[in-house]
C-alpha cells in the first residue's frame, strides 16, 4: 500500500485551518481504505467533496489540471501544502483523466459497472450519487422536451386573444413594442411537455401560469374537469404565495370569462399548494420518497414555482416520480442564488434563455397559436429541443423604479451602474449606508428610516397593545395582522459569522429592542421571539426556512405558542415543541428565497469572501418591495461582490445539448 501519510497530514492541517470540510477528508480516506489508490486520486477525491460541499454537482478536471484555488477560495501556499504533500501530480486532463481511469473506485462511464463511489464522465469526475441524478434530470428533461402535443392552433389563438386581451392596451400605453413574451410562454407550454418560465421578479410568472391554467381548462373540453393539477414550491412560504397569486388572477379571470368557461368551479378543485417534500411524501430518516418511479405522482400537471431553488437531487426525484404523459411547468428567476445543497438545475435549464435560440417550426408555430412574431435576434442560433420550451419574460410590472434599475445593473455586473443608482436615488426607495456602523444597523431594525415601514418597532407596538377592539374579539385576526407588520420589514445578511452576520446582529437586535422596552427576554423564548425553523420536522408539521413569530398562548396563560403564516390562515405550535429553531430578527439571504418584504436591508460584510456573488446581491435587492437600503461597513466589497459570477459545475448543460 502507499503511504499516504503526508498527504492526510496536509488535509487534516487545511481541515483544521476551516478550507476543507471534515467530511472531505474522511470520505478522501474512505476511498483509500477501499484499495491502493494513487495520490493524485486522493487529491481529486478531496476537492470533489469540498466542492459538493459548496454546491457544485462534480469536479472539472481542467479546474483540477490548471489552478483550483480561486474556485475553492484558497490561497496559492495552501494549493501548493496539498500538492507538494501528494508528490508529482499531472499536469494536464489528460493525465489526470487516465489517473482516475485506471483506478478501481473511479467507475469511467462506458465501462464495466461495479458500482464503484466515484464516476468519470468524460472530463468531469463524480460522486456516483450526483451522477446518477444529473443523468436522470438530463434524460427526463431531454424526453420531455422533445415530446409535442398536436395543438389546434387557431383554437389556441382564439383563447390567448381572450386571456390576455386586456394587455394590449397597457402595452401600447407604455409603448413596449417587443412581442408578448407571456403569451408566448402559454402557447410554448401548451404544445409540450415540459415548460420552464424564467423572469425577474414581477415579471408576470405567476400572472401567466394562471392564464395557462385558464388556457389547458379550455383546451381540454368537456374533460376539463377531469384534470388533475398540483402546485408546489420548495418552501412552505412560496407555496402558500404561489396558490395565493393564482387564486387571485384566476379569480379575475372568472369574471371575464364565465360565459365561456366555468373557471371557478375548475379552479376550485385544484386543492393547495405543497411544498415538494410534501407533494413527494418525505419520510423521516430516509432521503427516499413515497412517490417515486414505482409509484408516480397522480397529476397531468404540475406547476412549481421558485425552481431555482430545487436543488439536483430533489429535481431528479421529482422528475422521477412525474408520470411520462403529465405536463411539467417551472417557474422561477435564473439569475437569483441556487439552492444551498448541490446544482444549479434552473440556471443550467436556462443557459440559452436571454438569446431565445427558437427555431424556425418554433416561429411559425408561435406566430399561428400566439400571433406573435419572434423577433430574428432570438432566432439567431437553433439551440435544440429545450429551447423551444423556455421562454424569459422581460419585462417587468413591479419593478419600474430605482429597485428595478439597481436589480438589473447588478445583474448585468455593472458596479459604476448599481453604485450610481445607490447614491443618487432621490425617491428614497433605495438607499446606501456606507462605512456603516454596527450601530446604523440597530437603528434601522429599531426604526427603519424615514419614509419607509418602521423597523421591528411595529410590530412589537401592536403585540403590547394586544387584540384591540378592532380584532373584534377575534384573536387569530390579531395574529395575523402581528405577523404581517413584522413582514414589513427584515434585514438580511451576506454572511452567518461575525458582528455583521446573522448570529452577531440577532445578538445585538435582541438587546437593542430590550434596551428599547419592545420586548423582554426570559430564557430562550420571549413574546415577540421572531424564529425560522432549520429543519424539516414532520411531527409538528414545520418545515426549513419557515418563519414565525412567539406570542402568548391564549388558551393558557404563561405559556407561549409560535405562530404561522399558512396560506391565508394561521396555525401554532408550541414553542416548547420546536427543536430546530434559530431567531430570525436578521435571516441570511439565502434563507430569504421567496419572501419579499416591504423594506429590505441588506448588511454586507467587511470583507468580501466566496459566497459573496453577485447573484446573492441580486437575490436580496429583489426581496425588497417598496425600499431597500444596503448597508456596507466597506463600501469597495460591493463591487467586488458584483464582479464575482457564481459558476457551479454541472455536466448537466453539456448533457441536455447532446
Ligand atoms: N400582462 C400583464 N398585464 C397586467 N398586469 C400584469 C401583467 N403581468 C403581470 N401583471 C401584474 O404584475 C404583478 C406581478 O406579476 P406576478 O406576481 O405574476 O409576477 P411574478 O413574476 O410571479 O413575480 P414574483 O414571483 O417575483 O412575485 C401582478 O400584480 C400582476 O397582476
Amino acid at each position: 500500500m502507499t503511504d499516504h501519510t503526508a498527504l492526510f497530514a496536509a488535509i487534516d492541517t487545511l481541515t483544521a485551518d476551516g478550507k476543507l470540510r471534515r467530511l472531505a477528508g474522511a470520505f478522501t480516506r474512505f476511498i483509500a481504505t477501499l484499495g491502493d489508490t494513487p495520490a493524485p486520486v486522493l487529491v481529486a477525491c478531496v476537492l470533489l467533496s469540498e466542492l459538493e460541499g459548496r454546491g457544485h454537482s462534480c469536479l472539472v478536471l481542467a479546474d483540477l489540471a490548471g489552478d483550483p484555488s480561486p474556485q475553492l477560495g484558497w490561497t496559492d501556499g495552501e494549493w501548493s501544502r496539498l500538492r507538494s504533500a501528494a508528490g508529482p501530480l499531472p499536469k494536464q486532463v489528460k493525465g489526470w483523466r487516465a489517473a482516475l481511469h485506471d483506478c478501481e473506485q473511479a467507475w469511467s462511464v462506458g465501462d464495466l459497472d461495479f458500482n464503484q463511489p466515484l464516476v468519470l464522465d468524460g472530463e468531469r469526475l463524480y460522486l456516483r450519487r450526483y451522477w446518477r441524478d444529473e443523468a436522470t434530470v438530463a434524460a427526463s428533461v431531454r424526453s420531455r422536451a422533445t415530446a409535442l402535443h398536436d395543438v389546434d392552433t387557431a383554437e389556441v389563438r382564439g383563447w390567448l386573444d381572450r386571456l390576455f386581451a386586456q394587455d394590449k392596451r397597457g402595452k401600447a400605453a407604455d409603448g413596449d413594442t417587443g412581442p408578448d413574451w407571456q403569451k408566448i410562454a402559454c402557447a410554448a407550454a401548451l404544445r409540450g411537455q415540459l415548460a420552464v418560465i424564467t423572469g425577474g421578479p414581477g415579471t408576470g410568472k405567476t400572472y401567466t401560469v394562471a392564464r395557462l391554467l385558464a388556457l389547458l381548462f379550455a383546451m381540454a373540453g368537456n374533460q376539463a374537469h377531469e384534470l388533475r393539477i398540483a402546485l408546489a414550491a420548495p418552501t412552505g412560504k412560496a407555496a402558500a404565495r404561489l396558490k395565493q397569486s393564482i387564486d387571485t388572477a384566476l379569480d379575475e379571470l372568472a369574471g371575464r370569462l364565465e360565459d365561456a368557461l366555468p373557471l371557478k368551479a375548475l379552479a376550485g378543485r385544484m386543492g393547495g399548494a405543497r411544498t415538494l417534500h410534501s407533494l413527494l411524501g418525505a419520510r423521516p430518516d430516509t432521503r427516499a420518497f413515497a412517490y417515486n418511479a414505482g409509484n408516480p405522482l397522480d397529476v397531468d400537471v404540475l406547476i412549481v414555482d421558485e425552481a431555482s431553488m430545487v436543488h439536483l437531487e430533489m429535481m431528479a426525484a421529482l422528475l422521477a416520480a412525474l408520470p411520462p404523459q403529465a405536463r411539467l411547468i417551472l417557474l422561477g428567476d435564473k439569475d437569483q442564488l441556487a439552492s444551498v445543497e448541490a446544482g444549479a438545475v434552473l440556471g443550467d435549464l436556462c443557459a440559452g434563455a436571454e438569446s431565445g435560440n427558437y427555431d424556425a417550426a418554433s416561429a411559425e408555430y408561435v406566430l399561428a397559436a400566439a400571433g406573435e412574431a419572434i423577433p430574428a435576434a432570438f432566432r439567431e442560433r437553433d439551440g435544440g429541443p429545450l429551447a423551444q420550451r423556455t421562454v424569459m419574460l422581460r419585462r417587468s410590472r413591479r419593478f419600474g423604479g430605482p429597485i428595478g434599475a439597481l436589480a438589473l445593473a447588478v445583474n448585468a455586473g455593472d458596479a459604476d451602474g448599481a453604485r450610481a443608482v445607490l447614491r443618487g436615488d432621490a425617491t428614497g426607495q433605495v438607499h446606501w449606508i456606507e462605512g456603516a456602523r454596527p450601530n446604523d444597523v440597530l437603528a434601522l431594525a429599531l426604526r427603519g428610516r424615514e419614509g419607509t415601514a418602521a423597523g421591528y418597532r411595529d410590530y412589537l407596538e401592536l403585540i403590547r397593545q394586544g387584540p384591540t377592539v378592532a380584532h373584534g374579539g377575534d384573536h387569530e385576526a390579531w395574529v395575523r395582522d402581528v405577523l404581517r407588520s413584522f413582514e414589513r420589514f427584515r434585514l438580511l445578511c451576506a454572511v452567518r459569522e461575525g458582528e455583521w452576520g446573522v448570529a452577531g446582529l440577532n445578538e445585538a437586535i435582541e438587546q437593542k429592542l430590550e434596551g428599547a422596552g419592545l420586548l423582554r427576554r426570559r430564557g430562550e423564548w420571549y413574546v415577540g421571539r421572531p424564529v425560522m425553523v432549520t429543519r424539516n420536522d414532520y411531527a409538528t408539521g414545520v418545515y426549513n426556512g419557515d418563519i414565525g413569530l412567539t406570542l402568548p398562548d391564549p388558551a393558557r396563560p404563561g405559556s407561549l405558542r409560535v405562530w404561522f403564516t399558512d396560506g391565508e390562515a394561521v396555525r401554532s405550535v408550541l414553542a416548547t415543541r420546536l427543536r430546530n429553531v434559530e431567531t430570525a430578527f436578521a435571516m441570511t439571504v439565502h434563507k430569504s428565497q421567496g419572501s419579499e418584504f416591504t423594506h429590505t436591508v441588506m448588511v454586507l460584510p467587511p470583507q468580501a469572501n466566496a459566497v459573496l456573488a453577485r447573484e446573492l446581491v441580486y437575490t436580496g435587492i429583489t426581496r425588497a418591495r417598496e425600499f431597500f437600503t444596503l448597508v456596507s461597513p466597506n463600501a469597495a466589497v460591493l463591487g467586488e461582490a458584483i464582479a464575482e459570477k457564481t459558476q457551479r459545475a454541472s455536466g448537466l448543460r453539456e448533457a441536455l445539448g447532446r
